[in-house]
């Protein structure tokens, strides 16, 4: 069964000696011992799912790989995403629009868009004290028709990298259907992802010694089916696993990271969670960029636990409400794409 699928610790000594997509020399987004252990996060294996062996038309190979994704889905609940179809070459392009954009001397080109309306498709917000370190730009990737058209980093990361992105968001839709026992049509019937709001944040951490502590994003989990996410170099992503453990994301050249959202918790009433995650900048010599899409469904698709996954023993643990009043249950607006989670949660 190994031999379909490469694990993490494979790739761990390849990563720490050569940062993705960045001209930086090896090393340098991770610093030796001067930190605080107040954030530490262990090294363990986090599962690798092979995308071409999930779509493979040998029936053996391909029924060994949903298997996979099964585990990875009921245990971890996120897992690395390869060999699949974006081309390397647009995530560096992607990347690098991303780090021209966020120029330090043209921040106040990115300031207006962080005034704030109820109905805005886009957020920009920059925050450096001890709770988090970041700037951040939230746009509206989905649907076409409510995408901004400015600034045009969003058409870019929209055309060379999210429109694949959806189609392979659809494909593991219809694997994890086949994985929960329903026809491959189940998850998008049931969150309509075809007419599915996406967000994409754009995420820019400054290097330790631009940041005022530890954190570069807090602890969160993200709304939505499920949630992409690819970066320039590795360095302080960690997801706190099923283990109770904060477990550091090392991402695998030319993969992505997969984290199942909020709403697929929700909807198999827990068999799938949502997991917490934060960003710790303490170790990075330098900026980290992280481009990260929550693909969630319409914003007046109501969602609730179904049926198949409650019964006595199993009695529903979520209210069932409509996406749009989940993204504004904390008295956010829909482009902040904050979890609700806590107040749709019956026990
Ligand atoms: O930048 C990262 O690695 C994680 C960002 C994140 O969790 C988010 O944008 O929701
Ligand atoms: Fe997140």
């Amino acid at each position: 069964m190994t031999s379909f699928v490469s694990k993490t610790h494979n790739f761990q000594h390849e990563f720490e000696v050569a940062p993705i997509y960045s001209n930086a020399s090896p090393n340098e987004a991770l610093r030796d011992h001067h930190h605080s252990d107040a954030y530490l996060a262990c090294d363990d294996e986090i599962p690798t799912i092979d995308y071409s062996l999930l779509l493979s038309h040998d029936t053996y190979q391909r029924s060994i790989a949903l298997e996979l994704l099964g585990q990875a889905c009921e245990e971890y609940g996120f897992f690395y995403l390869v060999k699949h179809t974006i081309p390397d070459d647009a995530l560096k392009n992607v990347l690098k629009g991303v780090s021209n954009y966020f120029d330090p001397t043209t921040i106040d080109e990115r300031r207006i868009y962080s005034k704030k309306g109820s109905s805005d498709k886009i957020r920009w917000g920059l925050t450096t004290n001890a709770g988090e370190n970041r700037e951040f730009l939230k746009v509206i990737a989905h649907p076409q028709d409510q995408v901004p058209s400015n600034p045009s980093i969003i058409s870019k990361i929209v055309e060379e990298y999210n429109n694949e992105m959806r189609k392979i968001v659809a494909e593991l839709a219809k694997a994890m259907s086949k994985n929960l026992g329903f026809d491959e049509n189940y998850i998008e019937n049931a969150f309509n992802m075809n007419l599915g709001f996406d967000v994409v944040n754009v995420n820019v951490y400054p290097p330790n010694s631009k940041a005022k502590g530890d954190i570069g994003l807090s602890n969160h989990t993200d709304p939505g089916f499920v949630i992409t996410l690819m970066q320039d170099v590795n360095g302080g992503l960690q997801i706190l696993s099923h283990k109770g453990k904060w477990i550091s994301v090392y991402i695998p050249h030319h993969a992505i990271l997969i984290q199942l959202g909020d709403h697929l918790e929700i909807l198999t009433n827990g068999k799938y969670k949502s997991h917490v995650h934060r960003v710790i900048v303490n170790n990075n010599k330098v900026q980290r960029i992280s481009v990260v899409t929550l693909h969630g469904p319409p914003l007046d698709k109501f969602i609730v636990p179904a049926s198949e996954f409650v019964d006595d023993e199993n009695p529903q643990n979520y209210i069932g409400m409509t996406y749009k009043e989940s993204l504004k249950a904390n008295g956010n607006n829909e482009i902040d794409v904050k979890s609700s989670l806590d107040q749709i949660k019956l026990v």
